[in-house]
Parts: structure tokens; sequence; C-alpha cells
């Protein structure tokens, strides 16, 4: 679904931050992306979700060669990604409800809708109790709960989580890679960028690993 060919990333004038990185992103897989501090996942995070053009090689998402996409089709094509970035980035002024629900609203869907289905996910994800609630009353755990319903409820193809556990105590750490190992089993790919060891450990996932802007891939 995507697949990156030698690409090369640096910020400005610095030095390269990814180098030669080249790897596909299979249908229905599940990786750990994983590396030291600096190494680049957040950097290739924001690559695969087309927030960030590299400086060079090719990156070619669900079929488009990123390089000549028309502005106009971006959009669509993130439409098929979820992300779930480190710092969460709820609006604190709206309900734990209205942010999961502000994708769909936002594409013009009525609420009558949609309301039922993101009441189920925000159960599935363990805030059922917690809908009403304004994210700044929420719980670390919560908040990082709240962050991946909203990024799954427009049912991605792919999604992305950056440091998903890096918030919660161990018991929630498992419980949400059953989550992500539950929601891959329903189909959509998964990239979990994460330092956490014992997480890692847990699921018999492929592995690619940065290390100073070099990628090594472990089945
Ligand atoms: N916007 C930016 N401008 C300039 N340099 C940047 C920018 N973002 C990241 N960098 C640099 O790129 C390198 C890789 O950073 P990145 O955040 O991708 O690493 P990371 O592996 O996600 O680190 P961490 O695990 O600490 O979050 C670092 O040296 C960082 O300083």
């Amino acid at each position: 679904m995507i697949r990156f060919e030698n690409v090369g990333l640096r910020y400005g004038m610095g030095p390269e931050v990814l180098r030669d990185v080249s790897f596909h992103i299979p249908a229905r897989s599940f990786q750990f992306l994983t590396g030291p501090s600096g190494a680049g996942k957040t950097s290739l995070l924001r690559l695969l979700f087309m927030a960030l053009k590299p400086t060079r090689g090719l990156i070619n998402v669900f079929g488009k060669d990123i390089a000549t996409l028309d502005r106009s089709e971006l959009p669509l094509l993130r439409r098929r990604i979820g992300v779930v970035f480190q710092d969460f980035r709820l609006l604190d002024h709206m309900t734990t409800y209205e942010n999961v629900a502000l994708p769909l609203r936002v594409r013009g869907k009525e609420e009558a809708a949609y309301r039922a289905e993101v009441e189920e996910l925000l159960q599935w994800v363990g805030l059922g109790e917690r809908m009403g609630v304004l994210p700044p009353v929420l719980s670390g755990g919560e908040k990082q709960r709240a962050a991946i319903a909203r990024a799954l409820i427009d049912q991605p193809e792919i999604l992305l989580a950056d440091e998903p556990t890096g918030n919660v105590d161990p018991p929630l750490a498992r419980r949400l890679l059953r989550l992500f190992a539950e929601l891959n089993r329903s189909g959509t790919a998964v990239i979990i960028a994460t330092h956490d060891l014992t997480l890692m450990e847990q699921v018999n996932a492929r592995r690619m690993i940065l290390d100073h802007g070099r990628l090594d891939i472990y089945e």
C-alpha cells in the first residue's frame, strides 16, 4: 500500500536525518518502527502521512507517486490513513465525543448518521463513560484512547501511531496493544513507532529499526 525507494530527508540545510530508506507496507500488515531517540521515527511517520516531502527518492502511497501528486488529491489519500500523534492534538473546547466525531462532521456527514458509530467506537476503547468530558479533564491514558478513536473513526486502511503507549502504565499499554491487534485482524495495516521493548515482545510483528537515519527490517 505504501512503498519507499531510496528515500532521503533533510530539514533545511541540516544533515540527512533519513538515508536510503526503502521498504514496503503490505495491506493488513503489523509492524513496529523503533530505534533510539532522534533516529528519525517521527520524521518517517510524517513522510508516511505526506506531511513532509522527501529530499530525494520515491514515495508511492496507494499507487500514487507523491512527487507528482496534485494538491487536491491529498485529502482523499490522507483519509485512508489514520494517525495518532504523540501530543494527541485533541481540541480542548470540544467533548471527547465531538473530537472523535470531528473528521466525519468536517466531511459534512449528519450527526444522525454517525452518532451510534462514534459511541460504539468510544465504548470499544473504554471511554463509554467519558464521552461528554472535555479533554483537559481526561487522564493521559484516556486522551491517548480518545486520539486512537479519532484516528479510527473514518475506517482507515493504515493506522500510524507515534509512541501510543508513551503515557500509559503497563496494563493499559497491553490493553492498547490488544486493541491494535484486534484492529489489525479486522484488516487495517498498523505501524507503531515505539521505544518500548516489552511492548514489542508481546506481538510477533515485523520490526523496522532506524539508526542514524538508516533502516533495517526484521521480518
Ligand atoms: N522540524 C525539524 N527541523 C529540523 N530538524 C528536525 C525537525 N524535526 C526533527 N528534526 C531532527 O531530525 C532528527 C530525527 O528526529 P525525529 O523526531 O524524527 O526522531 P525520533 O526517532 O522520532 O526521535 P524521538 O524518539 O526522540 O521522538 C533529529 O536529529 C531531530 O533533531
